[in-house]
């Protein structure tokens, strides 16, 4: 057996739990090996109600006071009792487990392990795991893996694969130099592995971790590190000499540019002016008016009569990006052709699409990741414009290089990073930053309330609609799920239908939907044909509508700031006051304290900062950044430490063999070779 064989070559997995892996991304033994839980149950000892300040699952003594009730909803079973623990109720409700009621008996004690939530003042577990004592006392400190699932697919069986791969093998060979390893305390490869999938305890979960998180980042930096040399070296192919439309379209603009939008577009034209291939990154807050600039690069590229790409990461966005800018080159008379290429087109329509970039019959290329697929061929693309989460990484450049010839790229993030870390981050990028928003836009005004807000918020909303403004709801789920006590958009837009005019015209959003459907009511709410509109995250990146000007966020203690920011960033677009209503369900108050942070302040890099702050180093479960350069295991402001210690070892290993040839730093460079032909590396 080998890392390469494929999943099915496991004992218990068939055609069919074949394809739940695949649907995760798990091909090979090997990716199931760096498939790492994202989190982990801890059984700590039972603990005193009154101690309990967190949102993680805890053990608590309960005496069960009422027989078990079963009450049937359509096809699902609801088990419900009340328990005692230290003179406090707690409401307790299993889902489909009826067989319960034989072995829980009203006046008997058990240990209950589950998340504690309150709910009109009542506190509330649900489906919470039971154990007699003597059962808990053998699983006591025991830490379980809890890994990402889908539907079908149980945590259970991911933890047997992995067990069966975990005993058959001595798996990697160390690669890290003993003095490496030696200098930052950091563990064995395969010590790594093993720990992160079946730790014994957190202190060695802690280690293991350490060691996982920096081999991505060294990797990453190497291969940073490497590209940047190669492509400096590169002389563009592409001759992009001045072109007037650009100044034209900046007169013709309803608005100024900003000195930062000013400052940066210099930059991008500096790089064209010269004869190097430009790998620029535009670092700008939400709403900072990033894509004016992307758009005067395109023309520039457009009008020296080459062709230029944007490639963003949901259709939703593409579609949005293709439309205005259809309309604004029809508006300003510009004579370019625009096209749209998203993996939900026809077969036709993308045969079709093909054919026109083929024979240059359109100008810019605005789509998904379809982009790079195979079967486009380009006629002459110049320019290919990305943000972070697609980063154009290696293989990307290198699928460009032997299309033809390599283009100019340009790179769009609104993640807030500090300087130091977005240096390391996009080492081979040079980095522009548009750190200001236009002066004639108001601060967006917020606020944090729970629940017993909401009916405030309503009125409010409605009178912002009657004002002609437009408004998002976010939901954290599609619709009801079993077990998980959230708002979802499917059954909160049925409420509000009922509860405001139906004048109002209310719709929802979410990625589950087809992509025509989604479309459909993306336009109509850029139509201000619908009022409000309550979606899941899929509206979270880039969406402009300017008009909207109020954004309420149900269970905002669900998302990570970085995410809530973004978010936010939908509204206060435009020059009409905006607002942000944050809606905390939970009454913890560490969580409330994290939300405040947003209160204070609009500006992404404070939000960063503090939350970094109050999550404080080493916190192993702190809620993740999502949409930033997604690593495996690693998060860059979590780890920032750590990053800077791979920095620096990448820098000395590089200063003193840049070619990666001594005995020791060779074994270095045949790592990333494997993980390179495994897919297993961040690129
Ligand atoms: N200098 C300016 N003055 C006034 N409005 C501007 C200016 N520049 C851009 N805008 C407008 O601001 C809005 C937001 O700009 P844009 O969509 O480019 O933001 P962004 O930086 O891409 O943000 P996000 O990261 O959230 O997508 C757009 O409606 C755009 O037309």
């Amino acid at each position: 057996m080998k890392v390469t064989d494929s999943i099915d070559s496991l004992k218990g997995i068939g055609e069919k739990t074949k394809l739940l892996f695949y649907k995760i991304g798990i091909y090979q033994l090997n990716d199931l090996l760096h498939y790492y839980p994202r989190d982990y149950e801890i059984y700590k000892e039972p603990s005193p109600l009154k101690d309990i300040d967190t949102d993680r699952p805890v053990a608590v003594i309960g005496l069960i006071e009422k027989e078990l009730q079963i009450k049937t909803i359509g096809r699902l079973k609801l088990i419900t009792t009340t328990i005692k623990v230290d003179d406090e109720k707690i409401k307790i409700t299993w889902f489909n487990m009826p067989y319960l009621k034989n072995s829980l008996k009203s006046g008997m004690k058990f240990v209950f392990y589950g998340k504690i939530n309150e709910k009109k003042k009542m506190k509330t577990m649900d489906h919470p795991q039971i154990f007699t004592r003597e059962e808990y006392q053998k699983k006591m400190f025991s830490m379980q893996p809890v890994y990402s699932l889908t539907a079908g697919l149980t945590n259970n069986v991911v933890i047997k694969a992995i067990k069966q791969v975990l005993n058959q093998y001595e798996i990697y060979q160390e690669y890290l130099p003993e003095r490496i390893r030696t200098k930052h305390q950091l563990a064995e490869y395969n010590f790594a592995i093993q720990t992160i999938h079946v730790p014994l305890n957190e202190e060695e979960l802690i280690l293991a971790r350490k060691r996982l998180v920096f081999d991505e980042f060294f990797l990453f930096i190497l291969n940073l590190q490497k590209m940047k040399e190669a492509c400096e070296k590169l002389k563009s192919p592409f001759h992009l000499k001045y072109v007037d439309e650009t100044i034209q379209l900046e007169r013709a603009l309803p608005y100024q540019l900003t000195a930062a939008q000013k400052r940066v577009w210099n930059e991008i034209q500096k790089d064209f002016d010269s004869s190097k291939v430009m790998s620029r990154l535009i670092q700008g807050d939400v709403g900072s008016g990033k894509t004016i600039l992307a758009i005067m690069a395109l023309i520039r590229v457009v009008k020296n009569g080459f062709q230029g790409s944007l490639m963003v990461p949901t259709e939703v966005l593409a579609r949005q990006h293709y439309e205005s800018m259809t309309k604004m080159f029809n508006d300003y008379n510009l004579q370019i052709k625009v096209i749209l290429l998203t993996g939900s087109l026809t077969l036709k329509e993308k045969r079709e699409a093909y054919q026109k970039i083929k024979s240059q019959d359109v100008d810019i290329i605005v789509g998904t990741h379809a982009l790079i697929q195979e079967k486009v061929e380009y006629a002459n693309l110049a320019l290919v414009i990305t943000d972070e989460q697609h980063r154009f990484g290696v293989r990307q450049r290198e699928i460009f290089a032997q299309k033809g010839k390599m283009p100019h790229i340009l790179v769009m993030s609104a993640t807030p990073i500090p300087r130091t870390l977005a240096i390391i981050l996009y080492g081979d990028l040079d980095i522009s930053i548009v750190d200001e928003v236009p002066a004639e836009r108001l601060p967006i005004k917020n606020c944090v309330v729970n629940t017993e807000y909401r009916p405030t918020a309503y009125r409010f909303i409605q009178k912002e609609v009657e004002k002609n403004r437009q408004v998002y709801i976010i939901c954290p789920l599609v619709e009801e799920s079993e077990g998980l006590d959230a708002e979802n958009v499917i059954d909160y837009t049925k409420k509000l239908k009922n509860l405001l005019p139906s004048a109002i015209n209310i719709e929802y959003l979410h990625g589950r939907m087809k992509g025509k459907e989604k479309n459909e009511i993306m336009e109509r709410f850029l139509k201000n044909e619908i009022q409000i509109l309550v979606s899941t995250t899929v509206i979270e990146v880039g969406i402009n509508v300017p008009n909207a000007s109020v954004i309420l966020i149900e269970n905002a203690e669900r998302f990570g700031l970085a995410q809530l920011h973004q978010l936010r960033g939908r509204v206060g677009r435009g020059a009409h006051q905006s607002f942000c209503i944050l809606i905390d369900s939970s009454s913890k108050k560490g969580i409330t304290k994290r939300l405040e942070i947003l209160n204070q302040s609009n500006d992404g890099f404070f939000i960063a900062n503090e939350d970094l702050k109050l999550r404080g180093p080493g916190d192993l479960f702190g809620k993740r950044q999502s949409g930033i350069l997604e690593f495996k295991i690693a998060d860059i402001y979590q780890d920032a430490s750590i990053l800077q210690l791979a920095a620096e070892e990448v820098n000395q290993i590089l200063q003193d063999d840049p070619n990666l040839e001594t005995e020791e730093n060779r074994q270095i460079k045949e790592q990333i070779e494997k993980l390179k032909n495994l897919e297993q590396i961040n690129l």
